[in-house]
């Protein structure tokens, strides 16, 4: 099957998916002319020079090749950081899979690979009933999962990856994020994962004092060049 696109996902939220996915598309650009990075709900509006922004909408389209509407690459924008549930209902507004697979279908026909970048980690809820795990299964999408390093990564990190493959998707790599500089023991905890997550590491990105996507250097899974 022909590589075109996936989800990243992570076991929490601000566990640096939005580096990753950025660094992921400034990889996959060398392989692929169009590549687009996707913010389905970004949760959390900051101002910047007198206009309401989405700061991942921001970084995943200065890593990617082809500029495409915001309607696509980020149909939901909601100004509270909170759950995109809490955030969509305080803003009166109602958000479903569906409309979020349209923008992704919109996004298909502009660009040769989209990648998504979910909100918070895998099972959030997006709605009374659907999760972005919905939206993912949905576009069935292979899975990228960025661990936060930090002590408690290996509980979620594992959970998460058990829920990945319950929902019928593939966990097609992760990531490992030094999100703590002064974590205890951050290469056995790499190590454990290696052991037990039964996907391929793509990377391990250190620390950086100022972070910048263009210096994470990652591996892409062979079929995916
Ligand atoms: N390797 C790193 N070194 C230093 N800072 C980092 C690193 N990774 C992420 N950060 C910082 O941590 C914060 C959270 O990262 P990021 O916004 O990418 O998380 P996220 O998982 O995308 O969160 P969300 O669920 O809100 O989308 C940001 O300020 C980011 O710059
Ligand atoms: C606001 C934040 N930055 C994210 N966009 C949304 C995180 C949702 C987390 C929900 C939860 O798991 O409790
Ligand atoms: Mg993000």
């Amino acid at each position: 099957m022909v590589f075109d696109g996936c989800f990243v996902t992570g076991t929490d939220t601000g566990v640096g998916k939005t580096l990753v996915s950025a660094a992921l598309l400034h990889t996959l650009a060398r392989h692929h002319p169009r590549v687009v990075g996707m913010k389905p709900v970004a949760a959390g509006l900051v101002q910047q020079a007198g206009a309401w922004v989405a700061e991942d909408a921001l970084a995943l389209r200065a890593a990617s090749t082809v500029a495409v509407p915001p309607a696509l690459d980020n149909p939901v924008a909601l100004p509270e950081p909170l759950s995109p549930h809490l955030s969509a209902a305080r803003a009166g507004r109602c958000v479903g899979v569906a409309e979020l697979v349209a923008a992704h279908r919109g996004l298909r026909s502009l660009a040769d690979v989209v990648l998504v970048e979910g909100s918070g980690g895998w099972r959030v809820p997006l709605n009374e009933s659907e999760t972005l795990a919905d939206l993912a299964v949905a576009l069935a999408l292979p899975v990228v999962l960025v661990v936060g390093l930090r002590l408690g990564c290996l509980n979620h990190a594992l959970l998460t990856a058990e829920a990945i493959r319950a929902d019928g998707l593939h966990l097609a790599g992760w990531v490992a994020n030094t999100v703590d500089p002064a974590m205890a023991c951050r290469d056995e905890n790499i190590q454990t994962l290696r052991q037990r997550l039964r996907a391929p590491l793509l990377g391990v990105v250190p620390w950086q004092p100022v972070p910048d996507a263009r210096a994470v250097q990652l591996e892409l899974p062979e079929t995916w060049r």
